[in-house]
């Protein structure tokens, strides 16, 4: 590349296409708490409360559920004609997008990406009232913003070294003793993701995820799908990541569009940042406490849209997968990695 990439602030906002917008409501709404900056028959825009950008997250009423976008925030508008030219010399789609074209979105970039995903560069964007301290609309469940995207992609190392192209840095990643690379975390806020990369058939939307502040809010919402007896719309957690060691529950939509909520992970902002790598066959990897991962987490994610809008096939992994090397008949992981007692788990209880 002989072109500089765009100078990618942060992930900033997707758009998730929903079937039925008053049961997503309800869900993003009702229970997560969002905060609804607009809504019309077609769409709903939300925020979390410390988030004063008109939305991070729009939902589109539609027949096929999938993602229509992701966008990340670009430090100034002289960046958007830095990635026209960027991803026009990668040779993928390219459009400039007028302001208004997303409501409360100025002029943007829009490609689709060499991992077949649309994203959206922008810079100006209509400001909301900031609800960080309106403690009196704040519920038991507050979000306070968007955390990353996570996303499916059948080659991780080839998707670490594009997103290595658009200035992210690595902070952690699962490999296995072979150079196998199963998945990896990527920054450009001092954090440790805003998107992360999961070996899997791709282009598919894995999660998105909303940060807290508090562990006990993430209780909450687990207590609160209890009292609407919705608990079936938890998915995996509430738990502590190894990776990030970020406190977590995975929650489904309506449509089963995956949504994380996630607190406590850790600065990652100086340049030595140490990057951490994890043996695939480590049990503590992805649950501390070495709870099981449910094989949807595995298997299920969601589809994603060209830019007219259009399903995008999806290319099948190729290299090991990850629930085959850690649970099912081949399937093994060791909460000591050496000793005579490895504290082997048998495949069906990882
Ligand atoms: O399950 S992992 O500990 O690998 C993990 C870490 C951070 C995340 O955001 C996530 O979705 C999953
Ligand atoms: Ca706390
Ligand atoms: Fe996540």
């Amino acid at each position: 590349m002989t072109t500089t990439p765009p100078d990618v602030i942060r992930c900033a906002y997707a758009e998730l296409v929903v079937s039925d917008l008053k049961a997503s409501r309800e869900f993003y709404v009702d229970v997560l708490g969002l905060v609804v900056t607009y809504e019309d028959d077609e769409a709903i825009y939300l925020r979390a409360f410390e988030e004063y950008l008109h939305h991070s997250l729009i939902l589109r009423k539609g027949a096929e559920p999938a993602l229509a976008v992701l966008a990340y925030r670009v430090r100034g508008e002289g960046e958007l004609a830095v990635a026209e030219a960027y991803y026009r010399e990668l040779g993928v789609e390219v459009r400039r997008v007028p302001a208004g074209t997303t409501r409360g979105i100025g002029e943007a970039v829009r490609v689709l990406d060499p991992l077949g995903f649309p994203i959206e560069f922008f810079y100006e964007a209509e400001h909301v009232e900031r609800f960080t301290q309106r403690y009196d609309v704040h519920g038991a469940g507050a979000l306070s913003r968007l955390d990353h995207f996570n996303v499916n992609t059948p080659d991780v190392p080839a998707a670490r070294a594009y997103y290595e192209g658009l200035g992210f840095r690595v902070s952690e990643d699962i490999r296995d003793d072979e150079g196998t690379v199963y998945a990896a975390w990527m920054f450009r806020k001092p954090t440790v993701h805003d998107v992360a990369l999961t070996g899997g058939a791709g282009p598919r939307l894995h999660h998105i995820a909303f940060a807290t502040h508090e562990r006990h809010q993430i209780l909450h919402i687990c207590d609160h799908l209890g009292a609407v007896r919705k608990s079936d719309q938890i998915e995996r957690g509430p738990g502590r990541h190894g990776v990030s060691n970020a406190f977590y529950l995975y929650v489904r939509d309506p449509d089963g569009h995956r949504i994380e909520i996630y607190t406590h992970d850790y600065y990652t902002g100086d340049p030595d940042n140490p990057v951490i790598s994890w043996d695939v066959h480590d049990n503590q990897r992805r649950d501390w406490w070495g709870n099981p991962v449910v094989p949807s987490w595995y298997t299920e994610a969601s589809r994603v849209l060209d830019l007219d809008g259009k399903l995008q096939p999806v290319v099948e992994r190729t290299e090991t997968k990850e629930m085959d090397v850690t649970i099912g008949a081949d399937g093994f992981s060791y909460t000591r990695a050496d000793g005579a007692d490895q504290g082997f788990k048998l495949g069906e209880q990882v």
